[in-house]
């Protein structure tokens, strides 16, 4: 399927900005800046493949409903395609063709060998029994028996998903091939092949990125005062672990909105309590409630989005009051909002950059699982901050060099590589 004949209906996203469009836009100003031929553009506009899968499920009150799948290959010039799978109502194709395509330059900045790819099912996870979605995994995956595998393209959790889905999908495609094959996915169990440090890697690699960039400015981590939306596997792990790092958290909140306080909040007490409390934020004890639109507006040295893409538009942003903006989600801030932070003097550190460190640690899995050895968590979380720091650096340095922002300095990096992969392969046939 093309596009291009997708129908108008799934240009909606939450904000009503298209995320596949947003894409294409960075990938246009990348393009500009390195002077790529419009060819190249061209290829690399599109995805090679975008796969779209009915998945019919037996509910357990014995009534049958069909959900709607999708799995985009971006681009595997440079390697498998690589990239998670997100349980959301909001997924459409077009917007896993954006997270498609933003894999490909993640993974290509940070020098790892893969391509980009991202899959989705338009569901929310929490109406389903967990035998519901195991039966939607397994049917999803077996859908793309053909279109998945370790040297293929490697799905790892994302928004609604986690090691549980990943478990599922690697049991369906290993009894579907007839042998274990713990490579097709990556965000494993450690059980089954997982590795150390996977789970909070994302968040790792965002306290890695906000350290850097503090320092850079010629301020410390220890102090400063952050904010963060989103409480999941990135917004929980980068709260915990800025925490730990002397960062005072001020402000956390999830879907159903969030919860504040001027001295700072206790981190592991939270997630206990969190987790106590039926995953409910409200009411922790000497916190005060805030929505995400008052949370988005806090005073504070870091805002860390960590939830899902086009939160920070045009409407919000002048109400931004941090002077960092760390994207640890794919797509929070829109290309019309980028524009005016920058033009404010915020510093912004983007997604490809700021929430690599999760597929960094994916393709350490990988690399493990094929060598058949297991690292200790230690040596796991050195590699992923070793290339996470390089790449910083890379990013800094083009930026000054080229006089231009951290996104278009990281697009360029990551664009540029995969252009010139493309062009030293050439055009089949
Ligand atoms: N999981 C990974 O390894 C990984 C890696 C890189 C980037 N990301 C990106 O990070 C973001 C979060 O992913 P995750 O894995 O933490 O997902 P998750 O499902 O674990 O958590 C998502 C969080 O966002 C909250 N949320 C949802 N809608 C919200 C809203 N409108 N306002 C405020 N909060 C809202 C949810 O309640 C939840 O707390 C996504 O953009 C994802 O693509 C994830
Ligand atoms: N979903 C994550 C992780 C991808 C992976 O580990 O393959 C991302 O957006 O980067």
């Amino acid at each position: 399927m093309v596009l291009s004949s997708l129908p108008s209906l799934e240009t909606a996203s939450p904000a009503h900005i298209c995320p596949f469009d947003q894409a294409c836009s960075y990938l246009e100003a990348a393009a500009k800046e390195l002077h790529l031929n419009q060819g190249v553009i061209e290829i690399l506009s599109h995805p090679r493949k975008a796969i779209t899968v009915s998945i019919p499920v037996k509910l357990d009150n014995g009534e049958v409903q069909v959900l709607v799948g999708h799995r985009v290959q971006h681009s595997d010039i440079l390697g498998p395609y690589k990239g998670g799978t997100r349980y959301h109502p909001s997924v459409t194709l077009r917007e896993v063709s954006a997270l498609a395509m933003l894999m490909t330059w993640k993974c290509a900045l940070l020098g790892i060998p893969y391509g980009g790819g991202k899959g989705g099912i338009a569901i929310d996870p929490t109406h389903y029994s967990v035998g519901e979605l195991e039966r939607i995994t397994r049917r999803y995956t077996s859908e793309l028996i053909k279109d998945i595998g370790p040297e293929v393209d490697i799905p790892a959790p994302d928004v609604g998903t986690s090691a549980r889905e990943m478990a599922w999908m690697m049991d369906t495609y290993s009894m579907n091939v007839g042998h274990a094959v713990p490579g097709v996915v990556t965000g494993k169990p450690l059980s089954i092949g997982g590795s150390r440090g996977r789970e909070m890697a994302t968040g790792r690699g965002v306290m890695i990125i906000v350290r850097e960039a503090l320092a850079t400015q010629g301020k410390s981590v220890k102090g400063a005062q952050v904010v963060i939306q989103g409480f999941g596997n990135v917004g929980g792990a980068a709260a915990l672990l800025l925490q730990e790092a002397g960062a005072k958290i001020l402000a956390v909140s999830d879907a159903h909105g969030g919860i504040f306080s001027p001295a700072g909040l206790d981190i592991p007490a939270l997630k206990a309590y969190y987790a106590q409390n039926r995953r409910s934020l409200a009411g922790f004890p000497g916190s005060l409630p805030v929505t995400n639109a008052q949370l988005l507006a806090l005073p504070c040295d870091v805002l860390i989005p960590a939830a899902l893409e086009n939160q920070i538009t045009e409407e919000n942003c002048d109400r931004v009051q941090a002077e960092m903006v760390v994207e640890a989600a794919n797509g929070p801030v829109t290309l019309a909002a980028d524009l005016a932070l920058e033009a404010r003097g915020v510093t912004i550190l983007p997604d490809i950059l700021a929430n690599a460190g999760g597929v960094v640690v994916s393709y350490l899995e990988w690399v493990q699982g094929l060598s058949y050895l297991f690292w200790d968590e230690e040596r796991v979380n050195r590699e992923m901050e070793q290339l996470m720091v390089n790449a910083y650096q890379k990013v800094v340095q083009q930026s000054k060099q080229r006089q231009i922002t951290l996104r278009l300095a990281a697009y360029t990096i990551g664009v540029g590589r995969v252009a010139q992969a493309l062009t030293d392969r050439g055009l089949y046939p």
